[in-house]
This record gives structure tokens, C-alpha cells and sequence, in this order.
């Protein structure tokens, strides 16, 4: 298994290009299944969860081609509403097929993904929504299934703001007979991106990107051409590592508006942000890191995707900040990892006490899920000698290249087969 292998490096300069987000362009992949046609996406991030839902879409009948970071998928030919345990469990994001499949073909029989390292990621909220639109859902044999003479336009109140709940049952609102209401819906810009890309294919939806999204139904999509938008937790894993290796990092193609909250606690941790022209930011580290409390919330609130890096950094903090996570419930598998490297936290319930230290130390330690896998590259990059990481492959799911990323940065950073 290859490992990484990290060593103390000199302040991360010069700069970064951002890739496409892998949480944008998922769902997008899954909706091209709702076209008898072709669909070209484009600035597509070559990494393995890519990879993966294409594969179940070659498995369902779609052709699917990716060269330079340019995917095509023809679903017009599809031979099978089902995915199997082997296909679904790589990755939770497989699950989105389920809303295309159901509003095209009426039924669909998809494995249920199951949990994974940072909590339950229970799927009761896609569900009650594919129920609202007239679907018939059971569950047998660790498999759903759903079907449908037809689906309805309903008015539906998410209980919590679920990304994956919000754009599966938009996804299958697209093709509804009459109007759909989301209420509570998720607001991530994620759901923004896929909402031009159902209205590119000739969809019509409202009010994505707040908390009320109006789907009027309409009966067939045709493929269509889409750019996806910059990764906003890529973007801010970079900003991170300049705020700890007091580094000088210009991070291009981004959109700030998405890094709002992140921006906003790097600046209260003493960094300086420069906004600059051409979708870049300029990043400078301060000598020293002041401590700051974060707390995760659904968008626009602090990303829990961001919450292992801005752990890693409070690691150095001149003092003692508190990380409390609401959306997921076992999101804090890294802060034994941390520990191993020398870092002072303590759980309480939901919330994380880190108590900076003046030094972290190389250790061998594991990436729990990609976020802590990167914020471990993060420490690494600070601890006096070598930090060995295992289990990388949860990073190659949403980090593209990270290891030539950072040494282009100055970081010492390789991946070795073991
Ligand atoms: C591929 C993708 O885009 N992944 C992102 C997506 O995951 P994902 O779409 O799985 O995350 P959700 O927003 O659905 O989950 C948030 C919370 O809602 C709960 N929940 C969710 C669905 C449901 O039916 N019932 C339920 O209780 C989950 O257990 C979790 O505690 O949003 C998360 C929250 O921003 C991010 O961390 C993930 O990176
Ligand atoms: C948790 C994440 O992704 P996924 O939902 O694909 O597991 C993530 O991107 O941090």
C-alpha cells in the first residue's frame, strides 16, 4: 500500500491551481443519466471518486469518456436501473444516482451505502423525498428499492439541510409532473453548480443556493455543456497550509464568495488575505497563529469539510481554541492521529479542546477520511522530522496531485509504494 511521506519544510511559496470540486461535479455526473442524449462537462478533477461513479455509470448502460479534464457521458442507452454493493460502497456519492434512474425509468434499485468513518450518513431524508413525489420505496437485502408510475410535485420540509437529500430529490423533481418545493433545503454552492446544470439541460429551478428551491417539472432534459466550479475545500486546504508554515501561497481559480466563512477565521488567526484579479487569493501566514474557536454548520455556516485542517492549525496556535462539530457525529477521528504527532486535544462531547504546542513531532499515523488524511500532510509539513501517513487512497478521492501541489509549494512531501 503507498504510503506518504512527509518532512519539516520551509514555508510553502508561490502558487496553486485550484482543480474542479469533487462535491460539485458528483452529483453532476449522476444527473447526466437524466438525458436520452450526450453531456460534456468540463474542468472535471481527475480523481478516484470521478472514476468511480463513472464506472457505475458504464455498469447502468452509459458510455462514458475522460480525457483532459473533459468528461462525456451518452446515458442513452441505459440497460439497467441497478448498482450493486461493490459499485456503492466505494463511495457515498453513488447514491445520487438514485433520483435521475427513479424519474427516468420509474424505478430503480440502487445497494444502500452504508456508513463510514465520520458517522451513520443515514439516507431517510432522500427517501421521505422520492415518497413525496409518489415513489414506492422499500428496503430488502441491504438494497433500496423505489418505484413509480409517476411522480408528483410536492411541497417537502427537509428536517436538517442534507446536500445529498437536496439534490437527489431535486434531481428527480426535474422530471416531475407539476411543482416541487424544497423547504429547509441545503444552500452549499454545490447544489448551485448542479442547479445550472438541470437548467442548462432544460430543466427549471428556483431558488437554488437559499434555503427554498421551486422545481417546476418538466417532461424530458437533453444533455448538455457545463464548466464545473473550483473545489472551495481544495482552495481552502492550501490556505491552511500557508496560515501554518507561515507561508506566502497565491491559490488561483477560486470564487471567494464560496470561502467566506474560511477567509473570515484565517483572518482572525492573523493571516492576511489579498483578494487578487483572475479568481486568485494571496494567502500570508502570521509569525504567530492566533487561537480561534470554530464550529461547523451547513452552509453558509463554517464547512465541516474544513474542520480537520483548522484543527491541524490550531495544533500550533499560540494558546487554546475550541473546534465543535454539529453536522456529522464522528467527525473527530483525526484528533487521535494529532495527538500521535504531539498535539494536545481533548474531546468533550462534541467539541474539541486544542491546546497549542511550541512543537508537533513526525510519527506514523493514518488518514482516517480525505480531510484528515490532508490536514495530517498539513502537521507533517510543521513536525520535527518524518511523518509517515497511511492509507492515502482517502485522500486520492479529493485531492488532485496534492503531492506535486505542495512540492511545487517547497513542501517535502512523496508518495512511496510500501
Ligand atoms: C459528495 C458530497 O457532496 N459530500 C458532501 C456532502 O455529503 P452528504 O450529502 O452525505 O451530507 P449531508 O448534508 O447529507 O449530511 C449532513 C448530515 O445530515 C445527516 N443526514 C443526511 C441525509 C439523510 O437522509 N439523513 C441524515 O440524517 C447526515 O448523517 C449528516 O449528519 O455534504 C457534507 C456536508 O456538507 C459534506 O461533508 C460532504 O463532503
Ligand atoms: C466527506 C466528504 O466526502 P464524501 O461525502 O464523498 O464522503 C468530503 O468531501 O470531505
Amino acid at each position: 500500500m503507498p504510503k506518504i511521506l512527509v518532512k519539516k519544510s520551509n514555508p510553502l511559496k508561490g502558487s496553486v491551481k485550484i482543480d474542479g470540486a469533487k462535491n460539485a461535479v458528483l452529483p453532476i455526473i449522476a444527473a447526466t443519466l437524466l438525458a436520452n442524449g450526450k453531456s460534456t462537462l468540463r474542468g472535471v478533477p481527475n480523481l478516484r471518486d470521478v472514476h468511480v461513479i463513472s464506472d457505475l455509470l458504464r455498469h447502468v448502460g452509459a458510455e462514458v469518456e475522460y480525457k483532459d479534464n473533459t468528461l462525456t457521458v451518452d446515458a442513452s442507452n441505459i440497460t439497467t436501473c441497478e448498482a450493486p454493493y461493490e459499485l456503492v460502497r466505494k463511495m457515498r456519492a453513488s447514491f445520487l444516482v438514485m433520483g435521475p434512474l427513479l424519474a427516468r425509468f420509474k424505478h430503480t434499485k440502487i445497494s444502500m451505502p452504508g456508513g463510514c468513518a465520520i458517522g451513520t450518513r443515514p439516507i431517510d431524508l432522500h427517501l421521505k423525498g422520492f415518497k413525496y413525489l409518489g415513489a414506492t420505496v422499500e428496503m430488502d437485502h441491504g438494497f433500496v428499492e423505489a418505484t413509480t408510475k409517476k411522480l408528483t410535485g410536492a411541497k417537502l420540509y427537509l428536517d436538517f439541510p442534507s446536500v445529498g437529500a437536496t439534490e437527489n430529490i431535486m434531481m428527480a423533481a426535474a422530471l416531475a409532473e407539476g411543482t416541487t418545493i424544497i423547504e429547509n433545503a441545503a444552500e452549499e454552492p454545490e447544489i448551485v453548480d448542479l442547479a445550472n446544470f438541470l437548467n442548462e439541460m432544460g430543466a427549471n429551478i428556483k431558488g437554488a443556493g437559499t434555503n427554498t428551491i421551486k422545481i417546476q417539472g418538466v417532461e424530458e432534459l437533453k444533455g448538455a455543456e457545463h464548466n464545473v466550479i473550483p473545489d472551495r475545500i481544495e482552495a481552502a486546504t492550501y490556505m491552511v497550509a500557508a496560515a501554518m508554515t507561515k507561508g506566502d501561497i497565491v491559490i488561483e481559480n477560486v470564487i471567494m464568495e464560496h470561502l467566506k466563512p474560511v477567509v473570515a477565521k484565517l483572518k482572525e488567526a492573523g493571516c492576511e488575505i489579498i483578494e487578487m484579479e483572475n479568481d486568485s487569493v494571496r494567502v500570508i501566514g502570521p509569525e504567530v497563529l492566533k487561537p480561534i474557536d470554530i464550529k461547523t454548520l451547513p452552509h453558509p455556516g463554517f464547512p465541516t469539510d474544513v474542520q480537520a485542517q483548522f484543527m491541524a492549525m490550531l495544533t500550533i496556535a499560540n494558546g487554546s481554541g475550541v473546534v465543535t462539530e454539529t453536522v456529522f457525529e464522528n467527525r473527530f477521528m483525526h484528533v487521535a492521529e494529532f495527538n500521535r504527532m504531539g498535539a494536545n486535544i481533548k474531546i468533550e462531547g462534541k467539541s474539541a479542546v486544542v491546546n497549542g504546542v511550541s512543537k508537533l513531532h513526525g510519527a506514523k499515523v493514518n488518514a482516517t477520511d480525505l480531510r484528515a488524511g490532508a490536514a495530517l500532510i498539513l502537521c507533517g509539513l510543521m513536525a520535527e522530522g518524518e511523518t509517515q501517513i497511511g492509507e492515502i487512497y482517502h485522500i486520492q478521492r479529493g485531492y488532485v496531485d496534492i503531492d506535486k501541489k505542495i512540492t511545487a509549494l517547497g513542501g517535502n512531501i512523496k508518495i512511496v509504494e510500501d
